[in-house]
């Protein structure tokens, strides 16, 4: 190349650059590039601000998710500085008049009485019965309420109450701010309650928790099929009936579940 054409082609470099960068302005969306092309129509802040006439994405999964982690972190701020807790779990249909509802009403009195909060469902029954208890005598009478179609707020009786969308994050709450759980009484909500705090003991999630069967004549029932048919079966291991105790009795079913908690 002669020294002409070689100045020709600098020139031409030179002026291309001095035009701006080959693909225009760069455009970013986080840590995302885009050039020419590339670059979208709409931009995040105005599809924030843009109005939009259907709320299908209301009851969509992503949306669903942001509600959820709401309500961990509304639970834990509600509940991160209670102190020793015992969950009381029981019928949502037992009477006043019922003698488990004056069990209930009793043992949520006690352990008030020696500084330890009452967390339970919030509802009506047992669950009213042991937070009527503990707040009569001054104490922590907490309400993880859940909402249900027919069912309004928390029972009267709790001081700290909250109300959950979702069972599942609700039973987070019992499981990581209580330190025993006495179990009256109860049907599928009451079970299910149980079992998740078995299982999650039985494989080790969770630190070995006091679970108490309140009630023989209710539980000895189930106690049997458990050691029983369920044990025989080899469907669970011969220790695991050993992790809950049952009683008749209001002070051994404090004692129980309040053995973990320091003095
Ligand atoms: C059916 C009735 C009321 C339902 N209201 C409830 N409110 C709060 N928590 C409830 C409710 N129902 C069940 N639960 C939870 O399950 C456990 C009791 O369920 P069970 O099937 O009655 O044993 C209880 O510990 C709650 O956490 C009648 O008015």
């Amino acid at each position: 190349m002669t020294d002409k054409k070689h100045d020709a082609v600098d020139l031409a470099q030179e002026n291309e650059a001095c035009e701006g960068e080959p693909l225009g302005t760069t455009y970013h969306r986080g840590p995302v590039i885009m050039r020419g092309p590339m670059i979208p129509s709409d931009t995040t802040t105005g599809n924030l601000l843009s109005h939009e006439d259907s709320t299908d994405w209301l009851h969509m999964d992503p949306w669903r998710v942001l509600r959820i982690q709401a309500e961990f972190v509304d639970g834990f701020g509600a509940l991160a500085e209670l102190g020793p807790a015992v969950s009381c779990f029981g019928s949502a249909r037992t009477p006043r008049s019922d003698p488990m509802y004056r069990a209930a009403r009793h043992v949520g009195a006690k352990l008030a009485q020696r500084g330890v909060a009452v967390i339970t469902g919030g509802g009506p029954g047992i669950m009213e019965a042991a937070n009527r208890g503990a707040s009569q005598v001054g104490g922590k009478s907490v309400g993880l309420g859940i909402e249900l179609p027919h069912e309004q707020g928390v029972n009267e009786w709790v001081n700290l109450g909250m109300t959950f969308r979702y069972f599942f994050v609700r039973k987070t709450m019992f499981v990581k701010y209580s330190s025993g759980s006495i179990v009256f009484p109860g049907g599928f909500g009451t079970l299910d309650e149980a079992f998740e705090l078995l299982t999650l003991v039985q494989t080790h999630k969770v630190a070995k928790t006091p679970v108490v069967l309140f009630g023989s004549e209710y539980w000895d029932g189930l106690m049997s099929w458990i050691e029983g048919p369920m044990r025989e079966s080899g469907n669970i291991s011969e220790l695991d009936p050993a992790l809950m105790v049952v009683t008749d009795d209001e002070d051994e079913a404090i004692r129980v579940a309040t053995s973990t908690i320091g003095g």
